[in-house]
């Protein structure tokens, strides 16, 4: 496997003396393409693995090598500029902008990164398309179900072609078919997109639409698996 994102040693540990948190107790991982669910119980380490492998906070030590570089070692604002062009992001829900209609909320990566409104919001609309939500551009995110806006999410996260998607519960809020619908549209937009997927969650049912599955406890990977279609997979 040719690993596109590598973590090594990492730990990540708040707080200090007896009452630290020792969040992240040394992860080693290779994220290569395809998806990859991370799972295990509540407080395990989950979410902040997802936020250190995306350069969203710094890990205590360790190195995250993204495309040659390490996140850790980069500037705040580095780091930052590297999300806004090479990651996406897909989070539980509540994360559209409810001023802004469906198809400027799907543009606002690229309009953060200085394209024209004009050529950002057609970029947009394509992606709306591919997601199945052709008609529903111009709905405020009030407007829509959650499985539609979850969807209008996973179009702002690859309208700037990231090279990951980072998604953390991305059905956490949706019913059973709805988040199986939604998950199936992550996977294959994603593959399509010819991005990596790294998603958090506690539903097997999403861990077994993703081509990988990791397991952690106490702030370790416990298991790392591979998922057959015999296993349960979506089929697409
Ligand atoms: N900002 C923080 N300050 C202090 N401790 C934190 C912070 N964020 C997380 N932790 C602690 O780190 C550990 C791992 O938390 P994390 O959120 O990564 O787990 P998780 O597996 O994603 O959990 P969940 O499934 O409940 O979302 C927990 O013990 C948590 O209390």
């Amino acid at each position: 496997m040719t690993a596109v994102l590598s973590a090594r040693e990492v730990r990540m540990t708040y707080g200090a003396g007896p009452t630290a948190a020792h969040a992240l107790a040394g992860v080693d991982l290779d994220v290569g393409p395809g998806s990859l669910a991370v799972m295990g119980p509540s407080g395990s380490g989950k979410t902040t693995l997802l936020h250190v492998l995306a350069g969203i906070v710094r890990p205590t030590s360790g190195s995250v090598t993204w495309r040659g570089q390490d996140l850790a070692r980069l500037s705040d604002a580095r780091r930052t500029a590297l999300r806004r062009t090479d990651f996406g992001f897909v989070f539980q829900s509540g994360q559209l902008l409810p001023e802004l209609p469906a198809v400027e909320n799907a543009a606002l990566p690229l309009m953060l990164a200085g394209a024209g409104r004009r050529t950002a919001t057609a970029r947009a609309a394509e992606w709306l398309g591919r997601l199945g939500l052709t008609g529903l551009e111009q709905r405020r995110p009030g407007e829509l179900s959650g499985g539609q806006g979850q969807r209008v999410a996973i179009a702002r996260a690859l309208v700037g072609e990231p090279g990951v998607v980072f998604a953390d519960e991305p059905t956490g809020a949706l019913d059973a078919a709805t988040g199986q619908e939604v998950l199936r549209l992550l996977v294959s937009a994603t593959s399509a997109a010819g991005a990596a997927l790294v998603v958090v969650t506690h539903d097997d049912r999403v861990a077994a639409g993703c081509d990988r599955v990791v397991t952690m406890a106490d702030g370790r990977l416990v298991d790392d698996r591979r998922t057959t279609p015999a296993a349960g997979a979506v089929p697409r």
